[in-house]
């Protein structure tokens, strides 16, 4: 991936921001906290200096960032009768992984859509680089270094792996109705996104499936398609909707070192998980939404801490202490009531019901673990 760092050199249009009043900096972060950091700036950091950019950020729903690549306010979306997106204010800092956790419908894949032009909010104002992008069409926040990928890939099946990597070059020369008029132009371009696809396939070690159908790859190769796809117009940031869901154990690791190596070479990454061990295994920093909102904001280590979380994911009206090991796993009566949200889960979805809204109400605790008696009646009430 080219370095050239020309995505963030701040500019008359572009000007650096300041350091956020109220933002404890330490001297690790010193280099690159009040100014835009270039791609060069962020590739060179290292893991402590990255862990440092959040020393000062405070754990708290829209804290301000050291140099937000993102800043979201007041963005909001209803459907009907449901608000499926309020967010106030949301950073979101450059050069580091950002994880999106959520109950079912939290509201995090119309929080994708919204910011990435794919759907329109009712309200709010959200920028890139200090850019406004609220009317911006998804292929023109794809030039201006956003890209997204999707929960179900959208991999042409009848089309070639390669082919569907290209697809993702969108907006280049190459689309433009003057250099269709002048194809020397045009033939130049297209052997660059060829080039630049194979690179892409090569990294992805999907080089050898080039000339089959998308429609023959895993589920897996899939996710990985998707990701060269998104990677063809070298974002600056990268949006990441469930990339490890349906994938098997195996391609999840190699997934996850794909993700920490674009964070490594500079790109920013927010991505959407359920999984809590990835979660903590790869975040920087962690957003949690619930019923549309921005709940938390938290160090992934801090995560099982933090009240507002396991209200979201438990229901708010537990009455006991919560109980995690040091993994951030449930344990004792906290273990009893994750297997009953779980087997409330579960139920809902033997009965074909969605999981739109998180189990908000559970019998009372017993010994009896496995026991399924949550009254579907009662549950998203
Ligand atoms: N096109 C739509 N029409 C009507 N309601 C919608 C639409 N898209 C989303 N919703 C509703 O908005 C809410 C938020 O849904 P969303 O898919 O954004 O949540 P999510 O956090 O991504 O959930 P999941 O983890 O299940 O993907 C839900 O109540 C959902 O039913």
């Amino acid at each position: 991936m080219p370095d050239d760092g020309r995505h963030s050199i701040p500019d008359d249009d572009h000007p650096a921001p300041s350091a956020p009043a109220g933002t404890a900096l330490d001297e690790t972060e010193a280099s690159i906290a009040g100014t835009r950091a270039t791609r060069r700036d962020l590739k060179v950091l290292t893991a402590p200096e990255r862990s440092g950019l959040f020393a000062g950020v405070d754990a708290v729903p829209g804290s301000a960032k050291p140099d937000p690549i993102i800043v979201v306010d007041d963005v909001s979306r209803s459907f009907g009768g449901i608000k499926a997106v309020q967010v106030d204010h949301l950073e979101i800092q450059r050069g580091a992984i950002t994880g999106l956790i959520g109950p079912n419908g939290a509201g995090k894949t119309t929080f994708f859509n919204l910011i990435t032009g794919f759907d329109r909010p009712d309200t709010g104002t959200w920028s890139l680089n200090g850019e406004s992008l609220g009317r911006m069409v998804p292929h023109q926040v794809a030039r201006r270094g956003m890209v997204r990928t999707f929960q179900l890939t959208k991999a042409l099946s009848k089309m070639t792996v390669l082919d569907n990597v290209k697809l993702g070059a969108t907006g280049q020369r190459g689309e433009h109705f003057l250099s269709a008029l002048m194809p020397w132009t045009w033939r130049r371009q297209e052997a660059e996104i060829t080039e630049r696809a194979h690179e892409l396939l090569r990294r992805f070690r999907l080089d050898a499936k080039a000339d089959d159908f998308a429609g023959s790859l895993s589920g897996g190769q899939r996710k990985l398609l998707e990701m060269a796809r998104a990677l063809m117009t070298d974002p600056e940031i990268v949006m990441l909707d469930e990339p490890m869901a349906g994938v098997n154990p195996a391609l999840t690791q190699s997934l996850l070192e794909h993700i920490k190596a674009l964070r490594d070479e500079g790109v920013t990454v927010v991505f959407v998980e359920h999984d809590m061990d990835v979660i903590r295994d790869i975040s920087d920093w962690v957003v949690v939404m619930a019923q549309g909102q921005i709940i938390a904001e938290s160090l992934p280590e801090n995560l099982g801490d933090n009240e507002a979380v396991v209200d979201a994911y438990l229901g708010g009206h537990h009455d006991m202490a919560l109980e995690f090991d040091d993994q951030g796993r449930p344990v004792g009566d906290t273990a009893v009531l994750a297997e009953k949200v779980e087997a409330a889960i579960e139920q809902t979805l033997e009965e074909g019901g969605d999981l739109s809204e998180p189990v908000t109400e559970l019998p009372e605790v017993t010994d009896d673990a496995a026991s399924h008696s949550v009254d579907p009646e009662k549950k998203g009430e």
